[in-house]
């Protein structure tokens, strides 16, 4: 379960059996036919997969390169999200568990949790810290009316890495009938492997697409936005190994990376354990957490998948940080191109084209994760359109 020097499982010993029980049966459960049955037939004909590969006409003739987006804001729920918890519900279900438990901060993952919960018709608890229900309303009343229980997590910065603190928190003490839904490619050993392989289906399609469009599998440029790093994990899944594939991983700068008010975990992280694994993390010198700050409560994360800390480590990808303005201007840039409204993560993965170098004749793949929809407040509130 490592990657590099990162990875593993670095979990209290109460968590032990629940992530034994795990290690020792996603592989074969994953594995089995009736599972890629249900998930590929969930992924079809309830998540709407596959989604499109869209060659943005107007942003290619602006930005000089044939540019394609995979469009995972048209899966059901409006992000990507929902790929990774269909997986996991499936899991759940065959391990018996009756409970799922989620963390959240943009809301998708705990909107995606709460779908698939009601799908499946089980009872569904999603931690989320107080200050990002504020700033996603819209996310947590779609939980509710999916039926699941939103709990605020008001300890520290009341942002996504307190709501997982109390997800894990809350785990221990109902390890038996409980599954935590983990949102993105971060925590233990093997989440990160998991999380990865079920969002892959976006660079399995994309490689299919590729083909019929370009005649070639493999772009130039792959760009994706890094929260977590599971959307970008998909994207770049299928082409780790492929060295003519540039990606191109992009996170949250926030007010700028010397300003205190970051989220740019591969300039200001250190190796360190965060939720159970081993990666980079925002930390001061005595390894307190730091607080990020990121306008996108999806990228508003101190952490990164250790998948991602090994791709920088190795040079393997490259990583560039897009600031919050930057961000913004960018999704309006893409509403006004494309007639597409971005959820402000993604956006960030739009700004990039203007902070890299490429050819006019390269074809890159931007992965768009998410849906403007959620984020309307905040458009509204910058108000610079
Ligand atoms: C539309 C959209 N795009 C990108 C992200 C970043 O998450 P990753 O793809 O896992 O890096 C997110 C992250 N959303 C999570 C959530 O909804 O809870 C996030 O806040 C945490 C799970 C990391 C997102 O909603």
């Amino acid at each position: 379960g490592f990657y590099g020097q990162f990875g593993g499982a670095y979990i209290p010993e109460m968590l032990y059996p629940n992530i034994e029980e795990l290690r020792e049966n996603y592989e074969s459960i994953m594995a089995s036919g009736d599972f890629r049955e249900e998930f590929d037939r969930l992924l079809r004909d309830y998540v709407g997969r596959p989604t499109p590969l869209y060659f943005a006409n107007r942003l290619s003739e602006k930005y000089g390169a044939k540019i394609y987006l995979k469009r995972e804001d048209l899966c059901h729920t409006g992000a990507h999200k929902i790929n990774n918890t269909v997986g996991q519900i499936i899991l759940a279900r065959k391990l018996n568990k009756k409970r799922i438990i989620a963390e959240t901060g943009a809301g998708q993952h705990g909107v995606a949790t709460a779908t698939v919960c009601a799908l499946m018709g089980m009872e569904c608890t999603v931690y989320m810290g107080a200050v990002d229900m504020e700033r996603q309303k819209p996310n947590v009343e779609r939980m509710r009316i999916l039926g699941a229980n939103v709990v605020p997590a008001n300890s520290g910065s009341k942002t996504l890495k307190d709501a997982t603190n109390e997800a894990m928190r809350q785990w221990i003490n109902n390890p038996v009938d409980t599954h935590y839904i983990i949102g993105s490619v971060v925590g233990p050993h093997p989440y990160p492997e998991m999380v990865a392989r079920f969002q892959s289906v976006i660079s399995a399609e994309m490689k299919v697409q590729l083909m019929e469009k370009e005649g070639r599998e493999n772009p130039d440029l792959v760009i994706a936005c890094v929260g977590g790093g599971s959307n970008a994990a998909g994207a770049f899944y299928h082409y780790y190994n492929q060295a003519d594939v540039r990606l191109i991983a992009v996170e949250a700068a926030g007010l700028g990376v010397l300003s205190g008010k970051s989220a740019a975990t591969t300039v200001l992280g250190k190796p360190g354990i965060l939720h159970g694994s081993r990666t980079l993390l925002m930390q001061t010198a005595d390894g307190q957490v730091v607080e990020p700050h990121s306008i996108s409560a999806g990228l508003d994360y101190p952490g990164i998948g250790p998948v991602h800390a090994h791709l920088f480590d190795s040079g393997r990808g490259e990583f560039v940080a897009v600031e919050d303005e930057h961000a913004m201007q960018a999704g309006i840039e893409l509403s006004r191109l494309e007639g597409i409204i971005p959820a402000i993560e993604s956006a960030h993965a739009f700004h990039a084209l203007k902070q890299i170098k490429y050819r006019s004749s390269d074809v890159i793949v931007i992965n768009l994760s998410g849906r403007g929809d959620k984020d309307l407040e905040t458009y509204i509130k910058w108000g610079n359109y």
